[in-house]
């Protein structure tokens, strides 16, 4: 394996009665962007925590440049962490902040106007970090995160609290740091904020890891490409189609619901069969569809109700 990785290999960890990790294994390699994907409470924090040394597994290991965290001699030069935005002292300045961090770090203060650039903080860097938004207070975290110029980026949750400017941003700069060798792991409970940015998409739930694989996998693997179509007469095309071999539903819009073959044979179908027709649309499954079916028997907490397990 690559030098500029991270390694996860059977983490198992409890807190109380909760079985926050139960088997935690994947790994992501240099040059590319795995996001970390799952509901709350699926031990996404815990494991980027036992990564990071924050927090100690009960079985496993976990590994960032084929070391535990804790081994490493340089570690910000080597990870680059965003965990809490909030771990800050609210009267410094943004940029004093993270001047006291190279300085403790022992890295150069130079990096901190080149890291302030690279998030764009420039207008506010000055100012005092107590005032700053949840966006700001993001990019400053990732600024940290950026001091040392890591090999690994680990982000858990960069996306909260960001505006659609800064989502598009994150969005490019997380492409950038995969395309110069470095090895990304991000975190999200919203499989939306992944796609078209991650290379390899881990879906966890319930402390395991319940798909591994690329966004074009996932999506084919789901297999629910759908066909719409529209009728006049929808309860005879479902008819026809079935007989072909095809699932068909009608819905109570009156539109069918087809799966199992595609449009264009849908139309060769019905056509030599008399059926009307008035719209054939190929439907790909979303990420987002992917996601719901795999992790819907793992969601431990939904708005508003509480899922027994
Ligand atoms: N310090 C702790 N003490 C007790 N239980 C904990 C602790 N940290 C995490 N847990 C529990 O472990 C499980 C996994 O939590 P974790 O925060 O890792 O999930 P997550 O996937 O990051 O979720 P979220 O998106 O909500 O942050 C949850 O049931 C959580 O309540």
């Amino acid at each position: 394996m690559n030098d500029a990785s991270i390694e996860v290999s059977g983490l198992r960890k409890r807190f109380g009665p909760t079985q926050a990790l139960d088997g935690m294994t994947f790994s992501v390699a240099a040059g590319t962007v795995t996001g970390f994907v799952g509901p709350n409470g699926a031990g996404k924090s815990t494991t980027i925590r036992v990564l990071l040394g924050l927090d100690y597994q009960d079985e496993g290991h976990a590994l960032v440049c084929g070391q535990r965290y804790a081994a490493l001699k340089y570690p910000l030069r080597r990870v680059g962490a965003l965990v809490e935005a909030a771990a800050l002292q609210p009267s410094r300045t943004g940029r004093n902040h993270l001047l006291w961090l190279a300085r403790s770090q022992r890295l150069p203060t130079d990096r901190v106007k080149e890291v302030i650039d690279l998030v764009g903080l420039d207008s506010a860097a000055r100012r005092r970090a107590g005032g700053y938004s949840l966006g700001m207070r993001q990019r400053l975290g990732i600024a940290a995160a950026m001091l040392g110029d890591p090999e690994v980026l680990i982000l858990d949750e960069p996306f909260n609290g960001m505006d659609p400017e800064g989502i598009i941003w994150i969005r490019g700069f997380l492409r950038s740091l995969a395309a110069r060798g470095r090895a990304v792991l991000v975190s999200s409970h919203l499989m939306g904020e992944l796609q078209g940015i991650a290379d390899q998409v881990v879906v966890v739930g319930r402390g395991r890891v319940l798909a591994d694989a690329t966004v074009d996998e996932l999506v084919a693997r789901a297999g629910s490409d759908r066909v719409l179509l529209r009728s006049p007469t929808p309860s005879e095309a479902a008819a026809v189609l079935q007989r072909a071999g095809a699932r068909a539903t009608v819905t109570d819009r009156g539109t069918v619901i087809v799966g199992g073959i595609t449009a264009q044979r849908v139309v060769e179908v019905l056509s030599p069969a008399g059926v009307a027709f008035s719209e054939v649309t190929a439907q790909r499954a979303s990420l987002e569809d992917v996601y719901l079916q795999l992790t819907g028997g793992a969601t431990q907490y939904r708005a508003g109700t509480q899922v027994q397990p």
